[in-house]
């Protein structure tokens, strides 16, 4: 195993859904330990099950060690029925939840007294070590624990560290929600291709290599993403036509923002 996923004990991830799942598919193949993971979900998807034996992880285990780390990613709306069920395996356990919402006072609230807790938002290219993970811990988090934590997250991508914990809302609102914005960016560049006159499938790739390449060029280099646009833009050309649309008064950045301000006021409802 990788000196960085060394976890002193087992791993229980709660709710193997999307982005338990990508998270755990990063461990496993950046070498976890299958046989010292374990997983509950009592409705797992079939592609999940699949993945799950192949990699010789448990599933719903009647009886396992008590666990060094928990990973809580089921619904927040599940929190209240979940946390209650998780008392018996905590025993200088750290719990990592990775729920939109809820804050730290309310999972220290469901759990036994003096958890170790660390709140992080992720986001789903953990699944191909690309995600960026901001995390907050409580005051019960050891040194260690925070080490472990920050492992864990940093096997599946960048990670950053909060001291105050109201900023998670936005977070979640940018990066944890982000990558779906970027997919409806690659969607609708595609139906404009389409109504542009492009096949289909032509319109799709040409989407898709697009923003992937685009990506791919911010992710390498630090030139700031103005700067890479300007590189595009010839001074009376094809690309100055488009952000002219794109960069008006009503544009990309008024929606954008009006967009982060509604995930965020969302995070801030889950959590209550
Ligand atoms: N999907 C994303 O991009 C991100 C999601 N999150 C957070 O991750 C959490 C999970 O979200 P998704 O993976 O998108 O949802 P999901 O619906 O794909 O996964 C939730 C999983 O929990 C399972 N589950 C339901 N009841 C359970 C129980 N009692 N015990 C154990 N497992 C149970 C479900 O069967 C499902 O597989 C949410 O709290 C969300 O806020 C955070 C960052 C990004
Ligand atoms: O949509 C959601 O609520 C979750 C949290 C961030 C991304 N997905």
């Amino acid at each position: 195993m990788a000196e960085w996923l060394q976890i002193p004990g087992p791993l229980l991830l709660v709710g193997a859904g999307k982005m338990g799942g990508a998270m755990l598919d990063g461990w496993i193949n950046l070498g976890l330990d299958p046989k010292s993971t374990y997983v509950i979900d009592p409705q797992p998807s079939p592609e999940m099950v699949a993945s799950l034996e192949a990699s010789g992880v448990t599933l719903n285990p009647t009886e396992m060690p008590m666990p060094a780390v928990i990973i809580l990613a089921v619904k927040p709306q599940m929190a209240d029925a979940v946390l209650p069920t998780l008392r018996s395996y905590i025993h200088q356990t750290l719990v990592i939840s990775v729920m939109a919402g809820k804050t730290l006072a309310t999972l220290e609230a469901g759990l036994p007294a003096g958890a170790a807790v660390v709140r992080a938002m992720p986001n789903t290219p953990a699944a191909v070590g690309r995600s960026i993970t901001v995390l907050v811990a409580n005051d019960k988090v050891a040194q260690s624990q925070r080490e472990i934590a920050d492992s864990l997250m940093a096997a599946v991508g960048e990670v950053a560290w909060l001291e105050d914990e109201s900023l998670m809302d936005a977070v979640t609102a940018v990066s944890g929600s982000g990558p779906a914005y970027v997919f409806l960016l690659a969607e609708t560049l595609t139906y404009a291709g389409l109504r542009a006159g492009l096949s289909a499938d032509m319109a799709a790739t040409l989407a898709r290599a697009t923003v992937a390449g685009a990506g791919e060029l911010l992710h390498r280099t630090d030139i700031p993403p103005a700067v890479l646009r300007k590189n595009v833009t010839s001074p009376g050309g094809t690309t100055a036509a488009a952000l002219d649309v794109l960069m008006a008064d009503d544009g990309m950045e008024a929606l954008m923002i009006k967009a982060v301000e509604a995930a965020a006021k969302r995070s801030r409802e889950l959590g209550s």
